[in-house]
């Protein structure tokens, strides 16, 4: 079986971060392991409070696994501090992980930052050209380019710009488009629109966080990273078209036993 970790932070009512990520590997058949960078108490309607863990203690779990046992696949999801940060990059290029999902966490869908805003350039410069694909949404992509982005022909533009910054690919995706929910990859040669319906429902909750783990998933079990992209955006619009009803505020996406047969997704619930 195939090992996929997650370093991210903990969401309390299981839509987004660590919850959704291991509920993601499950559900692709892959075996999931944890850092906790932060525990958040949140719910759908916001997030109320934040620990975040030592870095030492951060250090000593990548340790734990990667002294243990053979990681197929690393997402990085919400890092808020410089130091964890830093913790994180250095570990990375100690135990050299072949493939490394990094989703720039910066504002939860409430408006809560996850990440401390003096802590961006760090991700950018440490963490970012270390990754294999670097997962932003529009407003973190217009953080990272400092460019406003309204349509495709940006996406294209932040997704060129971030590329030289140093990871190996780009993926910008446009859940946060009026109009459609395109996202476009760039692996340094080519782009790739993915399209998807624009699917009407307020609970989105974790859709960044299950993309990202999608992805790591995917790339853990040996697809290329177009492939592992376009599976991944198969997965995360099956997961919103069936999101759940949980909560008063947003809903979290519902996360499928989904196999890959003739074409086809059979849901084994
Ligand atoms: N309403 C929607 N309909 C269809 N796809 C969506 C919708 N909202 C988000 N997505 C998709 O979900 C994924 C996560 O995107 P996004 O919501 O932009 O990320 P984040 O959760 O990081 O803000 C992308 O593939 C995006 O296209
Ligand atoms: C611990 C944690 N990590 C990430 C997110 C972002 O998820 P989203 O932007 O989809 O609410 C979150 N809300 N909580």
């Amino acid at each position: 079986m195939k090992k996929v970790l997650t370093i991210a932070g903990s969401d309390s009512s299981g839509g987004a971060g660590i919850q959704a990520d291991i509920k993601t590997f499950s559900a692709h058949g892959v075996f999931g392991m944890s850092v906790i960078t932060a525990v958040t108490a949140q719910n759908t309607q916001g997030v109320f409070a934040v620990q975040d863990i030592d870095d030492d203690v951060i250090a000593k779990q990548i340790d734990a696994i990667f002294q243990d046992i053979e990681v197929d696949a690393v997402k990085i999801g919400m890092v808020s501090q410089v130091n964890t940060i830093k913790t994180i990059a250095a570990k990375l290029k100690e135990y050299q992980p072949q493939n490394v999902v990094l989703d720039p966490v910066m504002v939860a869908k409430s408006g809560f930052h996850l990440l401390n805003p003096q802590a961006k350039d760090t991700l950018v410069h440490t963490l970012l050209p270390l990754a294999t694909i670097v997962t932003p949404n529009i407003p973190e992509a217009e953080v990272i380019t400092e460019m406003e982005i309204a349509n495709l022909g940006d996406m294209e533009e932040a997704c060129r710009k971030i590329f030289s910054l140093g990871p190996q690919s780009v993926l910008v995706k446009g859940g946060h488009l009026a109009a459609s929910s395109t996202d476009v990859f760039f692996d340094g040669q080519a782009f790739t629109y993915l399209k998807s319906p624009r699917i009407h429902t307020k609970n989105t909750h974790g859709t960044g966080c299950t993309l990202s783990a999608a992805i790591a998933s995917n790339l853990g079990k040996g697809d290329n990273l177009l492939e592992a992209v376009k599976k991944a955006k198969e997965y995360i619009t099956v997961a919103i078209e069936h999101a759940l009803s949980i909560g008063k505020g947003v809903g979290p996406t519902h996360h499928f036993y989904v196999l890959y047969q003739k074409g086809g997704l059979i849901d084994a619930e």
